[in-house]
């Protein structure tokens, strides 16, 4: 595969960090939007993962000229019926950061009891080329919300979020990044794409 560039559409340095572990066995030339400082990230308008994530895909690619992965994602709370989902990011205003979205978190569930904690990250990654070729994956990550924030891995809720599948006493921000990056809703999309990526690439 001859060595291509793609661009990460993202401004989330927690994205970039595990996006970049995830791909790197792959012939790509990694750039982020810091290496574009004069173009503007579009606004997060679409009603759905998937609308977002294509908006900011496609996006970068046009801007750029070059290929682009975009990743929405976010924290669906089945006591919140699905809140935060697409608004995680901006969950307790629009410029809120990951402990003021938690402390929000944690206040709406103060009366919720264990067996009603559960919730689940979802992740849409896009990859369009400036063509109009594009793909998609999906990822899910089950889980409980727990009561007070623990551990300083992973970034936004990963420190009340108690993945199912692993061990529950410990939340994601006390996983390493490699078991997070094994598990979660982002590798699981990304590994799924990466089944794709030879043929999509290929095609170019
Ligand atoms: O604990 C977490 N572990 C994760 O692995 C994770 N993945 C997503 N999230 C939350 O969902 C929002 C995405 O919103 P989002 O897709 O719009 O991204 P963003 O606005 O942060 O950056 P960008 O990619 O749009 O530039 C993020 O900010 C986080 O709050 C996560 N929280
Ligand atoms: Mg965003």
């Amino acid at each position: 595969m001859r060595r291509k560039t793609l661009v990460l559409a993202t401004k989330n340095q927690g994205k970039i960090r595990e996006l970049k572990t995830l791909l790197k066995d792959l012939p790509l030339k990694i750039l982020t939007p810091e290496d574009f400082p004069e173009i503007k990230s579009p606004e997060e308008i679409g009603q759905s993962f998937f609308d977002n994530a294509f908006l900011k895909a496609r996006h970068w690619a046009l801007a750029t000229g070059q290929l682009a992965l975009a990743d929405d994602s976010g924290l669906e709370v089945d006591a919140l019926r699905g809140a935060p989902g697409i608004y995680s990011a901006r969950y307790a205003g629009p410029s809120a950061t990951d402990e003021e979205n938690i402390r929000k978190l944690l206040e709406e569930m103060k009366d919720v009891p264990w067996e009603n904690r559960t919730g689940r990250f979802r992740c849409v990654i896009i990859i369009y080329h400036p063509s109009g070729r594009w793909l998609k994956a999906e990822g899910v990550w089950e889980g409980l919300i727990a009561t007070s924030p623990r551990g300083e891995e992973g970034f936004g809720y990963d420190p009340v979020f108690l993945p199912l599948e692993f061990d529950f006493r410990k939340t994601a921000a006390e996983i390493s990044p490699e078991t997070k990056n094994r598990l979660s809703h982002r590798g699981r999309a990304l590994a799924a794409l990466i089944e794709l990526l030879p043929d999509f690439l290929q095609a170019l």
